[in-house]
């Protein structure tokens, strides 16, 4: 489903703040892989996002979705196929407009929704939305008139996340989605995550720095260091682990001990 072929990017090359975020990435993904990744400060892990996103082409190195080549195709375009939340809930959702209009834009702009107007937004369609909002069990399907900016940081993040899933993407990205939610509310985002990716069948990769989720979650587990993968953990390799374990593994792979301040001030 994505391959990524020697993805190398260095920022702010030639100067004392050079900084070679991505060195020399190799994976592939299969369908309906879920990949948890998890890694130091700094090794990464957005910038690889970002790149398969588009945000940057990379400076050398191919990334392919689903067969095509898209290294150099704009990130508007990719968008239609990869969806993303990131850390932030208020990035990803329109607070002006309502949670009806937000769905309805999330849902027109995809290619195989495409319609011109928004105005074309059929009862059919409504009727749809309110399904998908009773899903997320939060009573939004009841509030589909209100603004979104009345919504708590949980709900909007809940609703990016349906918003992003309601027509499949061939890519979910999601980059530490419930870091800013309290612990319940993280949770029961995640467990909606658990469950629109498992429904779909979507292929997904998840920035987390709680290990727990990370072992937990998906069905394989990419460790991040100095823009690489060092570990690539799966099947029966994975079973079993404890975050003592990855953490140990860690360190055999990349020859030190994991850094990451979220993780060592986390108490999960
Ligand atoms: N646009 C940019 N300009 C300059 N440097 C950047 C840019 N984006 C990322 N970097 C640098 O590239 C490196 C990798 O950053 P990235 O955000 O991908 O790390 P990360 O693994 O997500 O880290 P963290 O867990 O700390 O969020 C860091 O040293 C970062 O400062």
């Amino acid at each position: 489903m994505l391959e990524l072929r020697n993805i190398s990017k260095t920022f702010n090359p030639g100067t004392v703040n050079e900084k070679k975020a991505l060195n020399g990435l190799s994976v592939t993904l299969e369908d309906g892989d879920f990949v948890t990744i998890v890694g130091s400060n700094g090794a990464g892990k957005s910038t690889l996002f970002n790149a398969v996103a588009g945000d940057f082409y990379p400076d050398q190195g191919s990334i392919r979705l689903d067969g095509r080549n898209i290294t150099y195709l704009p990130a508007y375009r990719r968008s239609r196929q990869i969806g993303r939340l990131f850390q932030d809930p208020m990035r990803g959702t329109a607070p002006h407009m309502t949670i009806e209009e937000n769905l309805a834009l999330a849902y027109l702009r995809t290619a195989k929704h495409q319609r011109a107007f928004f105005s074309r937004v059929s009862k059919a369609d409504k009727e749809f939305f309110r399904t998908q909002l009773a899903r997320l069990d939060m009573g939004l399907e009841d509030r589909m008139r209100q603004p979104v900016g009345l919504l708590s940081g949980g709900q909007r993040q809940a609703l990016t996340l349906l918003m992003s899933t309601m027509v499949p993407p061939k890519l979910l990205l999601l980059d530490e989605h419930t870091a800013a939610l309290d612990p319940g509310t993280a949770e029961k985002v995640l467990s909606l995550t658990k469950e629109i990716v498992s429904r779909e069948h979507l292929t997904c990769m998840m920035i987390t720095h709680n290990m727990k989720n990370a072992l937990e979650l998906g069905n394989r587990t990419f460790m991040m260091d100095s823009g690489r993968i060092v570990l690539d953990l799966k099947g029966e390799e994975r079973k079993g682990l404890t975050v003592e374990d990855l953490l140990e593994r860690f360190r055999t792979g990349a020859g030190k001990a994991l850094d990451n301040d979220r993780i060592l001030l986390s108490n999960d």
